[in-house]
C-alpha cells in the first residue's frame, strides 16, 4: 500500500510569489518521520504544478528528487501540460533526473474529444521517457475531460507500453471500481485520490492513495490503513469517520489548495507560503477554525482538551 503526500513540491514564503526551494529537505523529513508518508507526488494539484513555468516545475523536481534521495521511495513526477512539447521536455527532464514515474492529466484547453486522441496525447508524452512508468491522472472535475477512466484504460497497454496506472482523483467509484474489475490480470496501480472516500476504494482495489490530506493527516489514513490490512473493518471505518469529519467542516467552510497550504504551515511550522494568483491566501478566520477543528479531534495534541474530549478520534 502506498500513501503519496499531494502536497508534493512546494512554494513557500516570499512576498515576491516566488518558490522557496531552500525548505523542500525539510519538507521531505517532515513527511517521512511525522506523517510516515515515502511516495511524494511532485508538481500535481495541490503543488500548483499547472501555476508554475516549466523551468520553476524542472527546478522543484530536481529538488525533491535530490533532497528525497535515499529516504523517499518514491518520487512520481507530474509533467502534464497543454503544451505536448513542454509536457515532453518535462518527461524527458523527470527521467533526467531519476524520477520513479511520470504522470500526465488530460489536456484542458483544447481537449481531447474521445478516448484514442486523449490516449494518442499520453502516448506521445510517454514516448518521451520510454524507460519510466507511465500514470494516468484522471480529474476530471478540474480538467473538464470527461471521458471516463474505465474506457481510457481500455487497450492502453498496447498503445503506452510503460502504463503504471491510474490516478483518480474522482468521487464516481463505478467508474473506479470498473478499472479495477476490467484490469484484474494487469499489474496495474490503481492511486486513489478523494481522500475522504479511500477506504470505499480501498475496498474495490486501490492500490494506493494519493491526495493532498496526507501531508498532514497521513499519520492518521497509514492508522485506516494497517486496520483495513488485518482485516479490521471497523477500525477502518472509525478513522476514516474521523477523516471525513474533518474534511467535511473544511469544506463547508471553503477548501482547497489554498486551505490545504494554510493547514500544512499550521500542522508541520514549515512556512508554506502563499498560493499562486488567481488562487488567494486562505483566510485567518479559515485558519483558526480549521485549528479548532483539528485539536478538536485531537489531530493535532491539545492537552487541556484531551481528558473531557469526546468528539476525539486519536
Ligand atoms: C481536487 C483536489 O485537490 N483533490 C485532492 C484531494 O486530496 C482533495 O483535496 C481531498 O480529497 C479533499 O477533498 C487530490 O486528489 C489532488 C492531488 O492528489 C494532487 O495534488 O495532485
Amino acid at each position: 500500500m502506498r500513501l503519496h503526500s499531494a502536497e508534493r513540491r512546494r512554494r513557500l514564503t516570499s512576498r515576491l510569489g516566488e518558490i522557496n526551494f531552500s525548505v523542500i529537505g525539510q519538507y521531505v523529513d517532515y513527511l517521512v518521520e511525522e506523517q510516515g508518508v515515502k511516495n511524494i507526488f511532485v508538481n500535481g494539484t495541490t503543488g500548483e504544478g499547472l501555476s508554475l513555468s516549466i523551468s520553476e516545475r524542472r527546478r522543484v523536481a530536481e529538488e525533491w528528487v535530490t533532497k528525497g534521495r535515499n529516504k523517499l521511495d518514491q518520487i512520481v513526477i507530474h509533467v502534464g501540460a497543454l503544451s505536448l512539447k513542454e509536457s515532453q521536455e518535462l518527461a524527458q527532464h523527470a527521467a533526467e533526473i531519476g524520477a520513479d514515474g511520470i504522470a500526465v492529466i488530460a489536456p484542458f484547453f483544447l481537449k481531447p474529444w474521445n478516448k484514442d486522441v486523449l490516449i494518442n496525447f499520453l502516448k506521445e508524452v510517454a514516448a518521451a521517457a520510454p524507460a519510466l512508468p507511465f500514470y494516468y491522472y484522471h480529474i476530471p472535475a478540474l480538467t473538464g475531460v470527461k471521458i471516463r477512466a474505465e474506457e481510457v484504460l481500455g487497450g492502453i497497454q498496447e498503445k503506452i507500453p510503460t502504463f503504471q496506472g491510474l490516478k483518480f482523483s474522482d468521487t464516481d467509484l463505478l467508474d473506479f471500481g470498473q478499472c479495477v474489475d476490467q484490469n484484474r490480470q494487469r499489474q496495474f496501480a490503481f492511486l486513489f485520490g478523494v481522500d475522504e472516500q479511500l477506504l470505499s476504494a480501498l475496498v474495490m482495489g486501490a492500490t494506493g492513495a494519493v491526495g493532498s490530506t496526507y501531508n498532514y493527516l497521513g499519520k492518521k489514513t497509514n492508522q485506516m490503513l494497517e486496520a483495513f490490512e488485518r482485516k479490521d473493518f471497523s477500525s477502518a471505518l472509525n478513522h476514516q469517520f474521523c477523516i471525513q469529519r474533518f474534511i467535511n467542516f473544511v469544506v463547508k467552510l471553503g477548501f482547497g489548495v489554498s486551505q490545504t497550504k494554510a493547514i500544512m504551515t499550521l500542522v508541520s511550522g514549515i512556512p508554506m507560503g502563499p498560493p499562486r494568483l488567481p488562487l488567494q491566501k486562505a483566510s485567518r478566520e479559515f485558519t483558526d477554525n480549521a485549528e479548532a477543528k483539528l485539536r478538536s479531534l485531537d489531530f493535532l495534541s491539545f492537552n487541556d482538551l484531551k481528558d473531557g474530549n469526546l468528539g476525539a478520534c486519536s
